[in-house]
């Protein structure tokens, strides 16, 4: 499988990730193959336009009705909003992968 070499996330995303809020995401088995310690830039869906690099700390199968109260804060959400979100992305999936990551500065 060839390595991923960017991750888009929503605009809407866009200043909870920058300010350090969002430090998860939840993603299908497409986007599982990242590796701790990889870093890479972050582009928006919408555009593909850049706005920041981020180091991937870990990467976790989770099924979705592990999801927990824990989950949402890191998502900067409340845990209704994240399943809601996550139904609307990926309808009907359970297996999920956590990524953890962190903000590379400048
Ligand atoms: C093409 C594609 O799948 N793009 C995605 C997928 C997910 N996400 C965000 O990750 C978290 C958990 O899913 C939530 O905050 C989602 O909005 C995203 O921004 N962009």
């Amino acid at each position: 499988m060839t390595p991923m070499s960017s991750i888009s996330f929503f605009e809407r995303f866009e200043a909870d990730i920058l300010s350090g809020r969002k430090t998860i995401t939840l993603r299908d088995e497409s986007e599982s193959g990242l590796v701790p310690g990889q870093e890479l830039p972050v582009v928006t869906f919408e555009q593909g336009r850049w706005f920041c690099d981020i180091r991937i700390l870990a990467v976790t199968p989770l099924a979705f009705s592990e999801l927990d109260e824990e989950h949402a804060q890191a998502e900067n959400m409340s845990l209704p909003e994240l399943k809601l979100l996550i139904g609307e992305i990926y309808p009907g999936l359970e297996q999920l992968y956590l990524i953890r990551f962190e903000l590379l500065q400048g």
